[in-house]
Formats: C-alpha cells, sequence, structure tokens
C-alpha cells in the first residue's frame, strides 16, 4: 500500500468486520486538516511497517466481530498478538491513538488503556484492573449527552470544555477493581471526560447513562498520547447535526471537531508538518 506524503497530519482508520464509524470519522479529520486512509486490520497484520508513515492511529467505533465475547475483545487479541510492538513504537515516537467507543473498548481489552503510573496492563504483565461492562440500564443506550473535560492531561482535550455528544453502545459502563484503582486514576490526571448534566454539574443516570464509576466517560494513557472515549464526538462535527439546532441557534460548528482539530494541531507543531 502506498501512502501518501503531502506534508499532511496523516492519520490511519483501521477497519474490520463490523466497523460502522470509519467514514464519520474520516469526515472529521478530514475537515480538521488530515490525509486519512481506511485499513483492513489483515493489511496491517501483513505489511509490517505499514504504520510508520502515519501520525495517528484511530479505532472507530462498531460492532466489530459482533461485540462476541465482549464489545472489542477479538480485535484488541488480533492487534495484542500481531501488531503490537508497532504500536509501542508509535506511542514512543510521540504519535497519537484515539478509540472511540468500540475502539475505545478494543483499547481498554488490550491494556493500551488506561495504563496507570506508565504501566499499562498485559505490556508489563500487570493484572487488567480497569475494563468497560454492560450499562446499568441493561439496555442499548443512543442518544444524546454533555461531557465535562476533567484534566488538561490529553492533547485531544480542550480544558474545562462542556461539549454536546451522541453515545450509542450497549457495554460503556467504566468500572475498576476498587476506589483506590479509581482514585489513582484521578491522581494521575488520567480521567479526561465525565459525564454531567446540562448544567456541567455530575449527575446520575440518565445523564450518566451506562452508571460509570466517577461518571467517566474517556480516559487517557499516561503519556497523555491515547484517548478512548465511548461517546461519538465524530457525530456532531456540523453543527446542523445538533438535535436541537432550530430551536436553539445555529452554531459556528459541532462541538465534537476539536477533539480531532487538537489532535492534527499537536501532530503539526510536534512533527513540522
Ligand atoms: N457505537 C459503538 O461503537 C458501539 C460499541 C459496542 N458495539 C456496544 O454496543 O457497546
Amino acid at each position: 500500500m502506498e501512502v501518501k506524503n503531502n506534508n499532511k497530519p496523516r492519520a490511519l482508520i483501521l477497519r474490520t468486520a463490523g466497523t460502522n464509524c470509519a467514514y464519520e470519522t474520516q469526515y472529521a479529520l478530514e475537515k480538521a486538516g488530515a490525509d486519512v486512509d481506511l485499513v483492513h486490520v489483515n493489511q496491517l497484520v501483513k505489511e509490517k511497517g505499514l504504520l510508520g508513515p502515519y501520525h495517528i492511529f484511530v479505532l472507530p467505533g462498531g460492532f466489530t466481530y459482533g461485540d462476541d465475547i465482549a464489545a472489542g475483545k477479538v480485535l484488541a487479541n488480533q492487534i495484542r498478538h500481531h501488531i503490537l510492538d508497532e504500536l509501542k513504537r508509535f506511542i514512543d515516537d510521540g504519535k497519537l491513538i484515539i478509540g472511540i467507543c468500540n475502539g475505545f473498548q478494543v483499547l481498554m481489552k488490550m491494556g493500551l488503556l488506561p495504563g496507570v503510573n506508565g504501566k499499562e496492563a498485559y505490556l508489563t504483565g500487570n493484572k487488567q484492573r480497569y475494563t468497560l461492562t454492560y450499562n446499568d440500564s441493561n439496555k442499548f443506550e443512543d442518544r444524546w449527552v454533555y461531557l465535562k473535560s476533567s484534566s488538561n492531561k490529553s492533547v485531544f482535550v480542550d480544558d474545562d470544555s462542556l461539549i454536546y455528544v451522541p453515545i450509542a453502545h450497549a457495554e460503556g459502563k467504566f468500572v475498576a477493581g476498587n476506589r483506590e484503582d479509581i482514585d489513582k486514576l484521578d491522581k494521575s490526571r488520567q480521567i479526561v471526560f465525565k459525564y454531567v448534566d446540562k448544567d456541567g454539574n455530575i449527575a446520575n443516570y440518565p445523564w450518566n447513562p451506562n452508571g460509570s464509576s466517577s461518571n467517566i466517560a474517556g480516559v487517557c494513557d499516561s503519556t497523555g498520547r491515547v484517548l478512548g472515549m465511548m461517546p461519538h464526538p465524530e457525530r456532531h462535527i456540523d453543527p446542523t447535526q445538533h438535535p436541537r439546532w432550530t430551536r436553539e441557534g445555529l452554531k459556528s460548528e459541532g462541538d465534537g471537531i476539536a477533539i480531532f482539530r487538537n489532535a492534527i494541531n499537536y501532530i503539526r507543531r510536534t512533527f513540522s508538518t
């Protein structure tokens, strides 16, 4: 496979059986200024080094392998067994990884997230202390939610932002082994998004749509360059995607674009693209 080189930040969106948000994510990244390729996982496994010229590795939403075993688990194992070394190098090189919804599940199931104090589960043989599991409501939650950024550790995330984005998941409840595990994550500022009510206050269901511990909607790794989030920023790029834009007035852009733009700006700064 030939990778374009016109000096723009380059993103690779991973595809496989059941990914269904790849085109929306491509749209978002292109709008933010990236060159984007959709690449099948088999190709990435076959062509060693294929990831090298890219700056952003994206795991999009969907129902990979039918959510069998647990959502994200099968793809997580494929990646862990075939391309983990390449991914580790990718992170060490200062590049970015984002997993959205099913992509977040994949990053969690492979142990790349949350990774406390630089010790990613699996990468160091640590026990997995965190996962995403079935929503408390026991149903697929498909609606819009408010998110507040709760740390500025992730290069993708703006300080003190309140954004409105859709969710669509059945297995989005973030849980940890115990309270101490959550506190550790909090202390290392890796909890980057929390579900809140429309005024930005921590609140229970339905504002916290899945019953996540500490209302966690997104976390980053210890470098701040790997982000996973359950909500879908790529579904709120154009302002007309807001469900009430005719009543509440049209904004200049959707709330989700900032996450992709921050990533592109980081790549431009870091790699002079
Ligand atoms: N939108 C998504 O990526 C869905 C994630 C996963 N299939 C779930 O239902 O939990």
